[in-house]
């Protein structure tokens, strides 16, 4: 009995340890506070969330929507692990806030100002006089501010309203101009049929950070290993994001944003690819003389003092482990080998058959990639000719305008057909047609870019569009094909042959500022160029 109870009360004792231990290894909560309503502008944390990025670094993180009042701040940062801002936080750190930033989100802010295409606004300078939404809660937002100051506009020039961040203002009367950002306020304009002109800081010598990481002193003293977990996957999840932008599209709907559709979150989702620029910069990169040079703009501003500092404001990641002594490193090596010796004689049995399901999963894993790859391009391609077809066309093209819209950049389209194909068919046959197809579908492929988007859209008819290309080079690479197609020596049965190809241009911007209108432009010029005789480029 005596031994009964003695065993009773170990085991209940054990348990209850066992039990302690497991609440102390349970991570505490740290949390991140967005700056604004969930959208894609957060789509790396949403990532590293569902991918299981933060719990494989040890942590739990809870993301704490945000909205209008939002403020990322020392103040916020007193209370919340860690938040977003954008690059003119730097004023809050030189005024004494304890801040200091983790990474540099986006490259480029997404901070504008949109006025009414029919009130004819296009620059900071015919904004003097009119009635302009730039003030967060009084204050003028620095961006703006700097860019007008840069073209010689005072503030008391204008007539400064706080931000209301409901595009709908345009519609009425009310507002001349408001802020917003390049990543939302376009689309939705669209979407209401609003016609719109963007004045962007960038164009007027004005570039701040867009969305940076916080965190404050105080956490990085008292837990430098979870801030520093918490960045690199964080920074995983935005490389995951920007990798897999349909699936946290589809994430941020399913579990954030039902009310999003997909279309708005697609369509920001590539605004933000052209600000954060991932295949040119590391996400996440951090310039000092960037941030310097905000510091500069901002005290020209006579908004922070000039001479200002930055000691401590930007982080800087543990040293890599190779610098670590050696001693380190030898007790490092002893525990790893002893941990893999223990570890390989308790898995050898299971060892082989498991290497085994391994390969059999890699095998179908394969396999079904290939599947996916071939079905992707048989529903992009067309078997003709190999190019893109129409589905390819639209899809890539509308990517394009948007991309050329957030950037203010120019886009151009061809439109081309080939001249008397129906007499080709009826004179030397089909086979032969389709050759003559591929021949100037392989002209067409050695001419163009690699980023340009082409397709066959019709039977002897292609298109393609020109990223960052205008009217006059557009012209200048229709011309090139033309020459080359009239060059080509085609052989059939009853000798040689050549043929001739008509040509319809057309740019981005104005009218043209759909895919829809930019082809109807093309077309409009292509039935010129046929009634003038053919063989011709016409650009409209
Ligand atoms: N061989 C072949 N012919 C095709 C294909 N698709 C369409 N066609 C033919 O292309 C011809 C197009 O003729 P039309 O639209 O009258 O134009 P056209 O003879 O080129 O005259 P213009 O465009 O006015 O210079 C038709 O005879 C179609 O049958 C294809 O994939 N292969």
């Amino acid at each position: 009995m005596k031994i009964t109870i003695i065993t009773f009360v170990t085991l209940w004792l054990s348990m209850l340890a066992m039990s302690t231990y497991a609440k102390n290894t349970q991570p505490s909560v740290l949390r991140l506070q967005l700056s604004w309503q969930h959208q894609f502008q957060f789509a790396g944390y949403y990532a590293a969330l569902d991918q299981g990025f933060y719990r494989e670094a040890g942590l739990n993180i809870e993301l704490l929507e945000g909205g209008p009042g939002t403020l990322c701040d020392g103040k916020m940062l007193a209370k919340i692990d860690f938040c977003n801002a954008s690059g003119s936080v730097v004023k809050q750190r030189v005024e004494g806030q304890p801040i200091v930033v983790l990474a540099s989100i986006l490259q480029h802010s997404p901070i504008v100002l949109i006025t009414k295409k029919k009130d004819g606004l296009f620059t900071p300078r015919d904004l003097v006089g009119k009635r302009v939404e730039m003030l967060l809660s009084g204050v003028p937002i620095p961006e703006i501010h700097a860019m007008l100051s840069n073209q010689g506009v005072e503030l008391n020039e204008i007539k400064l309203y706080e931000n209301t961040t409901n595009v709908s203002v345009l519609l009425g009367d009310s507002i001349d101009a408001l802020y917003g950002f390049s990543t939302n306020e376009p689309f939705q304009l669209r979407e209401k049929g609003i016609e719109y002109k963007i004045i962007s800081p960038r164009h007027y010598g004005v570039d701040f950070y867009g969305d940076v990481l916080l965190t404050s002193e105080r956490l990085l003293q008292v837990r430098p290993d979870q801030v520093e977990a918490f960045r690199k996957a964080s920074l995983r999840g935005w490389r995951y994001a920007m990798n897999h932008q349909a699936d946290i599209v589809d994430l941020i709907i399913a579990k954030y944003a039902p009310h999003h559709s997909r279309r708005r979150l697609m369509a920001e989702a590539k605004a933000i690819e052209s600000l954060m620029l991932p295949n040119l910069i590391e996400i996440g990169h951090i310039n000092a003389e960037r941030w310097r040079h905000t510091a500069d703009t901002l005290a020209d501003l006579a908004i922070i003092k000039p001479d200002y500092s930055l000691d401590g404001f930007i982080y800087e990641p543990p040293k890599p482990p190779e610098e670590t002594s050696n001693l380190t490193m030898v007790r490092v090596l002893i525990i790893v080998l002893s941990f893999l010796t223990v570890a390989m004689v308790a898995l050898w049995g299971g060892y082989i058959r498991l290497s085994q399901e391994i390969i059999e999963r890699r095998k179908v894993q394969k396999r079904l990639r290939r599947d996916k790859e071939l079905s992707d391009k048989i529903a992009y391609t067309d078997d003709l000719s190999g190019m893109g077809n129409r589905r390819l066309f639209y899809e890539r093209g509308n990517d394009a305008i948007l991309l050329a819209e957030v950037d203010h950049t120019t886009l151009s389209m061809v439109l081309m057909d080939i001249d008397h194909f129906k007499q080709v068919n009826d004179n030397y046959g089909h086979l032969v047609g389709d050759q003559v197809i591929c021949e100037v579908a392989d002209i067409i492929l050695r001419i163009i870019r690699s980023r340009d988007i082409q397709a066959r859209i019709g039977g002897e008819e292609f298109a393609i569009i020109l990223p960052e290309t205008d009217l006059v080079g557009a012209v200048e690479l229709a011309e090139r094909i033309r020459h080359a197609v009239a060059e080509l020596t085609l052989e059939s049965g009853e000798g040689s042959f050549t043929i001739t190809a008509s040509f319809g241009v057309s740019a981005y911007g104005g009218v043209n500022d759909s895919i829809k209108q930019l082809m109807q432009s093309c077309d409009e010029a292509l039935y010129q160029a046929k009634h003038q005789g053919r063989n011709q480029v016409v650009s409209v």
